[in-house]
C-alpha cells in the first residue's frame, strides 16, 4: 500500500509557504489507518515499549490505537491548561506559532520504555519538547514513531540521538 495516496496537501495553510499534509484522510480508509497502525506497532514491539505517549492532538489518533492494539498504556501530552493533576511544563517553537505542553507527573515512571508517536514532524519543536517532559519524569525514550515526515524542515536532526522511522517522507 502507498501511504501517500491517501494524504492529502493544502497549500498556504494555515499561513502563506506552509503546506498542510493532511492524515485525516488516511484514517478516512480503515484499511490504511490499519496499515499505518500496524507498521508502528511492529516497531513499538521491537523496542519492547512499555508506554506509549503522544502530543495533542493528533498524536492521540497515531498514538492511542498502538497502545490498545499492545494492551498497553497510553500516557497524553497535552497543551496548557488541560491535564487536571499536577504536570511539569516546556515551551517550544511551531513550524506556526509557539505552544507550551504538559504532562502528569506521575505519567511516566522511572525507567519505563516509551514509545512516542506523532502524525508529523515538521521543525521537530515538539517532539523535542516531548521527549523533555518524558526525561524529566526518567523515562527512556526508546523510539519514535511518524506518519509523515517532512524532511525539508531538517527536524530529524535534533532527533539523532533516538530511533526513529517515518511512513512516509517529502523532500519538498
Ligand atoms: O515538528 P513541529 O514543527 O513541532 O510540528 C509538528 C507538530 O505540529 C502539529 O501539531 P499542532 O501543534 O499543530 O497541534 P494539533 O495536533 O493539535 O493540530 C503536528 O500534529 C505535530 O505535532
Ligand atoms: N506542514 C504541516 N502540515 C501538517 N501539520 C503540520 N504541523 C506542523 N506543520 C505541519
Amino acid at each position: 500500500m502507498n501511504l501517500k495516496d491517501y494524504v492529502s496537501e493544502v497549500p498556504n495553510w494555515p499561513k502563506d509557504g506552509v503546506s498542510f499534509k493532511d492524515i485525516t484522510t488516511i484514517m478516512d480508509s480503515g484499511e490504511a489507518y490499519k496499515y499505518a497502525t500496524d507498521q508502528i506497532v511492529d516497531f513499538a514491539r521491537e523496542k519492547e515499549a512499555d508506554v506509549i505517549v503522544g502530543p495533542e492532538a493528533r498524536g492521540f489518533i497515531i498514538g492511542c490505537p498502538v497502545a490498545y492494539s499492545m494492551g498497553i498504556g497510553f500516557a497524553p501530552v497535552r497543551k496548557d491548561g488541560k491535564l487536571p493533576r499536577e504536570v511539569i511544563k516546556y515551551e517550544y517553537d511551531l513550524e506556526y506559532g509557539s505552544n507550551i505542553l504538559t504532562m502528569h507527573k506521575d505519567a511516566i515512571k522511572p525507567g519505563q520504555r516509551v514509545l512516542i508517536t506523532d502524525d508529523l514532524l515538521a521543525t521537530g519543536g515538539t517532539i523535542v519538547a516531548t521527549i523533555k517532559l518524558i526525561e524529566e519524569l526518567g523515562g527512556i525514550v526508546v523510539g519514535i514513531a511518524f506518519l509523515i515526515e517532512l524532511k525539508y524542515l531538517n527536524g530529524m536532526e535534533k532527533l539523532m540521538d533516538y530511533d526513529t522511522i517515518s511512513l512516509i517522507s517529502y523532500d519538498s
